[in-house]
């Protein structure tokens, strides 16, 4: 049902996410209208692989968009653009001509290309395409995915080179479907999603081509890089039929969008599978020499690009699932905190989830996960308590990093995402940033950031400053740690880290 104070007209966003695809309607103030969401199959051929079925995923986007305007009772009429967020990285091929993908979308999560980027950082590191796209050599990132792609799927290559074949993320998936697919369908995607590849160079917003000869991968499968917030196409069929498609940022900068970090240092975390802390670092891409990430916050039409510092954490709710899905320790994600609350503290345990090598500052490819500090004293509540502690003290690692490469000290984090109904998760986070914690009204901001876009490109809303004044605080959590404990327990946890490394020979 439509909110009985909107009256229309509408903006929509998709956010075709790591678990699900949903479709959300939003009113001029920024109010959630009507939602709708499915989830679709995670695909774990081998360990460390993780894959999505693509077909699946556009059907799902379809429904939830249908679902979405139904509820709201409204129609295209209604409608004045759609907005497109997305899961980063995760990478497909497809045939141009049939629009069959060519193989399931590899996901970001996904660590078959660890060795393919040693090989290509042989001799040189993994910073050998730092400078031009500010990321590490990294099996994270879509370049080297498509390039397993290419030397894997028998007969790719050729048919690539061809021009038969479409590579994108699902940005350009879902507005290559939405505008018509096979017929006439666009193939783009924008900046924040191609500086995700380490195919895009950062000063020209272009594809590099020493890159790109050197990953061995042809320019013809490449989308054109658009802004974040312009008319891409129009939606071909379907429910949204004639509305147009105008926006796509991928959802970590839909959500540093959606929470207004408009200003340079100005930033955002949010915690959901993984964590994603982004700071707007202005208009000039900000070297990192502490592990972090350059990359592009966003860009409106034709204005200048807006760069962020980015420090990814893989494994934050996954491992709150984990105890759920793998441990049987809880029945619900909820209940960790409720397990978590019945001790004082961690009684000297220390759960480190490298599951797949650590991320930010660290890209460790060979690390793995350790609970250090085990006695016959520790029990399962103490170890929840651990697991909430461990998104807390990597994004403290975050933070110092943000500060040495920015020169910025934090003074709040506006979170956002499913973790931040953990109350008891929040108020450690405070503690260990010794700085305030702030969640805004509207916890759906990937979406919200995607909807503001397209709201800007058609006019809907006139300008930055109009949507600030969207953006109320729900929730504050402010530090109440003794310093000497916030110091032990950020040496006890950092000495934990360091037993994850090198646990992963060369040769596995
Ligand atoms: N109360 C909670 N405490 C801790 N973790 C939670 C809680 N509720 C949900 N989560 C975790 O948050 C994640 C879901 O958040 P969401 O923002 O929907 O993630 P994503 O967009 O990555 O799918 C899951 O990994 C889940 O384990
Ligand atoms: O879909 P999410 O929320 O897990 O986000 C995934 C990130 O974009 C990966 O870089």
């Amino acid at each position: 049902m439509t909110d009985t104070h909107s009256t229309g007209p509408f903006i929509a966003a998709i956010d075709q996410g790591t678990t699900s695809s949903r479709c959300i309607v939003f009113d001029r103030d920024g109010r959630i209208v009507s939602v709708d969401q499915k989830e679709h199959e995670q695909i774990f051929p081998k360990p460390g692989w993780v894959e999505h079925n693509a077909t699946e995923i556009w059907e799902n986007v379809q429904e939830v968009v249908a679902g979405a305007i139904s509820k709201a009772g409204i129609t295209a009429a209604d409608v004045k653009a759609i907005g497109i967020t997305n899961q980063r990285e995760t990478t497909l091929l497809w045939d141009k001509n049939t629009g069959e993908p060519v193989h399931n979308a590899i996901v970001w999560q996904d660590t078959r290309t660890d060795a393919l980027c040693r090989e290509l950082g042989r001799n040189v590191g993994q910073d050998r395409f730092r400078r031009e796209t500010g990321l590490p050599l990294a099996s994270y990132f879509a370049g080297p995915k498509i390039r397993w792609l290419l030397d894997n799927v028998e007969g790719l290559r050729e048919r690539a080179e061809a021009g038969e074949i479409l590579f994108g993320t699902m940005d350009s998936w879902v507005i290559w479907n939405l505008t018509g697919g096979t017929n006439g369908g666009v193939h783009v995607t924008d900046v924040t999603n191609a500086s995700r590849t380490l195919l895009m160079n950062l000063q020209t917003l272009d594809w590099d081509e020493r890159i790109l000869s050197s990953m061995e991968i042809p320019a013809a499968v490449l989308p054109e890089i658009r802004s974040s917030a312009e008319v891409y196409g129009t939606t071909a069929e379907g429910v949204l039929a004639g509305v147009p498609v105008a926006s796509a940022l991928g959802d970590q900068q839909a959500a540093l969008f959606g929470q207004t970090c408009f200003s340079e240092g100005e930033a955002k975390s949010t915690y959901g599978t993984g964590t994603f802390l982004l700071m707007n670092t202005g208009g000039k891409p900000v070297n990192s020499y502490n592990g972090l990430l350059t990359t592009v916050g966003y860009r409106i039409g034709d204005q200048k690009p807006v760069y962020a510092l980015e420090g990814s954490i893989a494994v934050t709710g996954s491992l709150v699932q984990w105890m759920r899905d793998q441990m049987g320790l809880i029945n619900s994600a909820a209940e960790i905190e409720t397990l978590a609350s019945s001790v004082e503290d961690n009684g000297g345990a220390y759960f480190v989830p490298a599951f797949s090598g650590l991320f930010a500052p660290y890209w460790r490819a060979d690390a793995r996960g350790v609970i250090a500090g085990l006695t016959r004293y520790v029990t399962k509540a103490h170890i929840a308590r651990a697991v909430l502690e461990a998104t807390a003290w990597q994004t403290r690692e975050i933070v110092d990093a943000m500060t040495k490469d920015s020169g910025v000290e934090l003074t709040a984090l506006k979170v956002d995402g499913g973790m931040t109904s953990n109350n008891l998760l929040m108020q450690t986070l405070s503690d260990a940033l010794d700085a305030p914690v702030v969640r805004p009204m509207v916890a759906e901001t990937t979406c919200l950031g995607a909807a503001y876009a397209a709201g800007l490109a058609v006019g809907f809303w006139p300008d930055t400053e109009a949507l600030r004044a969207n953006w109320r605080r729900a929730a504050e959590w402010t530090p109440r740690m003794d310093a000497d404990v916030r110091d032990r327990e950020y040496k006890n946890w950092l000495k934990a880290v360091e037993r994850t490394m090198g646990w992963i020979e060369d040769e596995e």
